[in-house]
C-alpha cells in the first residue's frame, strides 16, 4: 500500500532534524552479504522491539537498540567513478537530449513504465532489468549499445566495468542496473523490499553524485534499527534490501546512484536485449513488453471439477501468486447455465465470455493470467466441451477429486445446511432438506435404475447424457452419486484435449504431500514461477458430523467399479485390489 503524502512529508521533516544529529556510519568491509540472511524473514534475526525501544514515529531521537552481529550492509569497494559522473551529471531537468530525459530515452533506449516511482518524480537511466521472479532479465540498448550523440562512442557497459570488476562478478550476473536520480526536497518513506527476487539478488549502491544534506538510513526489521549510511561518491556497499531503508534529500540538488542486483547461482529462463523505442510496462510484480500485449490468452486456465472437491481452494491457492489474477466471478458458469444461445460467432462468445474477466487490463500484463472454476463442467461435459472447443480451445484444465464417498456427504451437507444467502440456498436446491443421507441416496439409487442408468450395482454410461438431460442443470440438489463417477465424466474431456493439457490432483494429496507441494504443481502447469503461498486454509470448509460406516461400506461398494477404471486410467497406484484415495 502506499505510503499516505502527510506520513512522507513528516519523514522528510524528522529526516532534516536527524541530519543535525546522527553521525554516518561506515560500513565494514564484510563482504559479500551471506543470501540466506534474505531468506530467513527479518524480524527472526532482529527481534521486534519491545515498548521500551519501539518508536513508530521514525525517526526517533531515542537510541535504536543494538544490532546483533548480522550484517545489512558491507563496504565492497572503492572505485573512480568520475567518467561515469561526467557522462550522468548533466540534465536532471529538462535538457532535451539528457540521458534522463524520458522523450530521450523512449528513442534511444526503452520507455519503461513504472506507475509507483514514476509519481515520485525520480528520474531513471535504466540499463537492465528484470521481473520480480527473475525469469526474464531484459538488457536495454543504452547498456550496451554505443550511446546516441552526443555521447556517440561510449557505452554504459566499458563506463561500468570497473565496478563490475571490483564486485568480482560476471556482467551476465546483473539482473537489474539502473542510475536513480533523487530531486532535491523528495523522501523516499521507510520500506523494505519485497518479491522473489530480493532473496536471491544482492543489491549494490553506488553513490554517484551525493552530499552531506542526503539522509540514507538503512538496516534492521523495524525503523528504529536503522542507522544513518556514510554514502561517499565512488564507494561501493551491499545493502540486505529485506531490512528497512529509507532516503531524504534535504539538499538543493538531486542525488544518483547506480543501484545494482546480482545473482548468484539463479539462471533467470530468458536474456531479452531490447531495441530502442520498445515500451515495457512494469507493475509491482510483473514486466511486459509491449509488443507481448494480449498474448497471454485469456482465460488460461479452467478448475472443471468436482464439485466438493477443493475446488475453491484450488483456485484460490492459484490467485495467491502474484500473476495469478481473480476473474469478476470464481463460478461463470458460461458454458453451462449461461451459455447464450443464438451466437453463432466464436468473436461475438468470446466477447461476452471476457466480461467475466479483466480482460483489459490482462491484456498489457501479458505475464499475468486469469482463470475459471465452475466444477459443474465436468459433469455437464457433453454441452461444455464442444463450446469450450469453440471459445477458448486453449485452455489449460484442472481436475480436483476427491474420495466420491466423502464427497458424497460433503454434497449432501451443503445442500442442506442452512448457511449462506437465499439465493444461494435456491440454486442450492432444497428438495434434501427434510431427507437424511441414506434416504437421498435410496431414492437416487431407485431413480437410476429407472431409466437404466444404474444396473446390478453398475453405472451404464450410455445413459448419462440422457439422465442429466432431466435434472435442472442450474440447481445443484442432484446426481449426488452420478458426479462422484469421475471416470464416467472424466473420458469425454480426456478424448477431446491432449493429455498435457490436464492437471488432475487428488484433494487427499493436499492433506499426504502438503498443500504447497500440490500448489506448485498447479504453478508448474500454468507455466508460473514457483512461489510460496501465505495461506493455506482451506476454503469452503464445513463441519458436520459424519456418516455411518454401513453407509461408508454401501457407497465403498457402489463406487468400486469406477473408482478403480479411474485408478487404472490414470495410471494411479492401487494396492492389492483397493485404491488408495
Ligand atoms: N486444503 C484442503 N484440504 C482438505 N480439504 C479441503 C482443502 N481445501 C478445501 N477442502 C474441502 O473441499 C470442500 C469444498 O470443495 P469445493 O470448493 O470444490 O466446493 S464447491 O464445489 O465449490 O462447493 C470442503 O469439504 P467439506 O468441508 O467436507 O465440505 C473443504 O473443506
Amino acid at each position: 500500500m502506499a505510503t499516505p503524502p502527510e506520513e512522507i512529508e513528516r519523514q522528510h521533516a524528522a529526516a532534516t532534524e536527524l541530519l543535525k544529529t546522527l553521525t554516518p556510519f561506515v560500513p565494514p568491509s564484510n563482504g559479500a552479504i551471506p543470501l540466506n540472511f534474505k531468506t530467513a524473514p527479518l524480524t527472526s534475526l532482529y527481534p521486534p522491539p519491545t515498548d521500551e525501544n519501539s518508536n513508530s514515529n521514525l525517526p526517533s531521537n531515542l537510541p535504536p537498540p543494538p544490532l546483533p552481529p548480522i550484517p545489512c550492509l558491507s563496504t565492497m569497494a572503492e572505485v573512480d567513478i568520475s567518467p561515469i559522473k561526467d557522462l550522468i551529471s548533466h540534465g536532471h531537468n529538462s535538457e532535451s537530449k539528457s540521458l534522463w530525459s524520458p522523450e530521450f530515452a523512449k528513442k534511444h533506449n526503452v520507455e519503461i513504465m513504472r506507475p509507483s516511482h514514476d509519481a515520485w518524480g525520480i528520474k531513471k537511466i535504466m540499463l537492465v532489468f528484470c521481473d520480480d521472479f527473475l525469469q526474464r532479465v531484459y538488457t536495454l540498448p543504452f547498456y550496451d549499445k554505443p550511446l546516441p550523440a552526443p555521447y556517440t562512442g561510449k557505452t554504459f557497459k566499458k563506463v561500468l566495468e570497473p565496478i563490475i570488476t571490483a564486485l568480482g562478478i560476471k556482467p551476465s550476473k546483473v539482473v537489474r542496473m539502473l542510475f536513480a536520480s533523487l530531486p532535491p526536497g523528495v523522501t523516499i518513506p521507510v520500506h523494505h523490499d519485497t518479491g522473489e527476487w530480493v532473496n536471491k539478488s544482492h543489491r549494490i549502491h553506488v553513490p554517484i553524485i551525493t552530499n552531506p544534506e542526503v539522509l540514507f538510513l538503512c538496516g534492521g526489521s523495524h525503523p528504529t534499527h536503522m542507522k544513518r549510511v556514510s554514502a561517499t561518491e565512488g564507494r561501493i556497499f551491499e545493502m540486505n534490501n529485506q531490512s528497512k531503508h529509507a532516503v531524504s534529500n534535504c539538499s538543493g540538488l538531486h542525488r544518483v546512484h547506480l543501484i545494482l542486483d546480482y545473482v548468484e547461482s539463479h539462471t533467470p529462463k530468458r536474456i531479452i536485449p531490447l531495441n530502442p523505442g520498445e515500451t515495457i510496462l512494469q507493475t509491482r510484480r510483473s514486466i511486459d513488453l509491449k509488443s507481448d500485449y494480449d498474448k497471454t490468452p485469456c482465460p488460461k486456465y479452467l478448475i472443471i471439477g468436482a464439485q466438493k472437491a477443493g475446488t475453491t481452494s484450488m483456485y484460490e491457492y492459484i490467485c495467491q501468486h502474484p500473476w495469478g489474477v481473480k476473474g469478476r466471478r470464481r463460478e461463470t458458469h458460461f458454458f453451462d447455465w449461461r451459455w447464450v444461445e443464438g451466437f453463432k460467432s466464436v468473436v461475438k462468445l468470446r466477447e461476452v465470455y471476457m466480461k467475466y474477466f479483466y480482460y483489459e487490463d490482462l491484456k498489457s500484463h501479458p505475464s499475468c493470467l486469469t482463470g475459471d472454476s465452475t466444477p459443474s463442467y465436468l459433469l455437464h461435459s457433453d454441452i461444455v466441451i464442444p463450446r469450450v472447443k469453440q471459445v477458448c480451445p486453449w485452455v489449460k484444465i484442472i481436475v480436483m477429486l476427491r474420495n466420491p464417498v466423502d464427497r458424497a456427504l460433503s454434497h449432501y451437507r451443503m445442500v442442506t445446511s442452512e448457511d449462506g444467502t437465499e439465493a444461494q440456498k435456491m440454486v442450492r436446491g432444497r428438495n434434501w432438506v427434510e431427507k437424511s443421507f441414506e434416504q437421498v441416496i435410496e431414492e437416487e439409487i431407485e431413480e437410476m435404475e429407472s431409466v437404466g442408468l444404474f444396473k446390478e450395482g453398475k453405472f451404464v454410461y450410455e445413459k448419462y447424457e440422457e439422465y442429466l438431460r432431466t435434472r435442472p442443470m442450474n440447481t445443484g440438489s442432484h446426481s449426488l452419486l452420478v458426479r462422484g463417477c469421475y471416470w464416467l465424466q472424466l473420458q469425454p474431456w480426456l478424448a477431446e484435449f491432449k493429455k498435457s493439457d490436464f492437471l488432475i490432483e487428488r484433494m487427499e494429496d493436499m492433506k499426504r504431500d502438503g498443500i504447497q507441494s500440490t500448489v506448485s504443481r498447479a504453478f508448474e502447469f500454468l507455466e508460473l514461477p514457483e512461489y510460496k503461498i501465505f495461506d493455506e486454509g482451506k476454503k469452503n470448509s464445513r463441519s458436520y458430523d459424519g456418516m455411518s460406516e454401513a453407509t461408508r461400506e454401501r457407497l465403498e461398494k457402489i463406487y468400486e467399479e469406477e473408482d478403480r477404471k479411474l485408478f487404472e486410467g490414470l495410471g494411479w497406484d492401487i494396492v492389492g485390489d483397493k485404491v488408495a484415495w
